[in-house]
């Protein structure tokens, strides 16, 4: 296998009250916190992907550059000139680092993002000198990647995909929704939900229980004696319950397999817990 090259990863994020414009958040939610946890969530999987060091927020917003900062990113200045005019400004700080450096650029608006997946796609770009992976629909651009850092030359903007494989980006189809879905509006909102947020998106969404979908999963163990246990959600993650929150759920009996809804407090402990299908107010015990 081709070692993987130590990319740098250029994440421009907006913040601030204009980010996000076309994103209706549920009652109770500020768009503005909204956008923030959209990028926290995108970060977040960045930092835990590659060395934080090496990832560059480009941003204007001092709340987006705290949140980057407490990741242990590096933050650059955004000159005020739109989204190319970042990525620019975040490759050139790159550059400093290094004239040929590989370089790549991600939208930070990812929240379903995780390691593994940017793993995955930085390693399937480094097969190429220039390559882009398009967002869901195939045409927006979600990665844009350089092997030669000064050669990664962006034209972000609605049709970018195209423009960026006419101007011999290699174009990768990756199997990565997670990667590849980014949040624009509302029905983009709906999709990265069913994937699976991460833990800031959730918690801007919680007061806005109609639009979140509680999560799914079945039972893994379950102690007799003792009434605690754990299940395996959906997306992977095994996540454990006590005897109380078993107790406070009227359930009599779990068995190993069985579905269940659940609330997490954290990412790893049940809040709640309830049988798939059956409401709050019609609990089956
Ligand atoms: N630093 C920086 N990031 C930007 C800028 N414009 C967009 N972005 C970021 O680029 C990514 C994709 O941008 P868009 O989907 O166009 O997001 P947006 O401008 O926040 O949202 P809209 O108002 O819906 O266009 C997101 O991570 C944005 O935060 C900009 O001028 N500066
Ligand atoms: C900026 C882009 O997309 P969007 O505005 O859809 O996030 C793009 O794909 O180039």
């Amino acid at each position: 296998m081709t070692p993987t090259p130590d990319w740098h990863l250029v994440v421009p994020v907006k913040g601030g009250a204009s980010a996000k414009s076309r994103l209706h958040p549920p009652t109770g939610v500020g768009r503005e916190a909204l956008a923030l946890a959209l990028a926290t969530d995108c970060l977040t999987a960045c930092c835990a992907g590659m060395p934080p060091a090496r990832v560059l927020v480009v941003t204007s917003d001092e709340r987006v550059a705290q949140m980057a900062r407490g990741l242990d990113a590096r933050v650059v200045a955004d000159p005020g000139a739109g989204l190319n005019a970042a990525v620019r400004a975040g490759r050139d700080a790159a550059l400093a680092d290094g004239p040929s450096l590989p370089v790549a650029a991600l939208l930070g608006d990812l929240p379903a993002l995780r390691a593994e997946d940017l793993t995955a796609a930085l390693g399937a770009a480094a097969a190429y000198p220039l390559a882009v992976v398009p967002d869901a629909a195939g045409e927006g651009t979600v990665l844009l990647t350089a092997l030669t850092g000064a050669e990664l030359v962006p034209s972000f903007g609605a049709g970018s995909a195209a423009r960026h494989e006419a101007a011999g980006h290699q174009r990768l189809e990756l199997e990565l929704p997670r990667l590849r879905t980014d949040v624009d509006d509302d029905a983009d909102l709906q999709d990265v939900l069913a994937l699976g947020v991460g833990a800031a998106t959730r918690r801007a969404l919680e007061q806005s229980a109609t639009t979140l979908p509680p999560m799914q999963g079945s039972v893994h163990s379950f102690d007799e004696t003792t009434g605690a246990g754990s299940a395996l959600l959906d997306d992977g993650r095994e996540v454990t319950f006590t005897r109380e929150v078993f107790a406070a759920s009227a359930l009599r009996h779990l068995r190993v397999g069985q579905r269940l809804s659940l609330d997490l407090t954290g990412e790893r402990e049940v809040s709640k817990l309830w049988i798939v299908g059956i409401g709050d107010d019609q609990r089956i015990g």
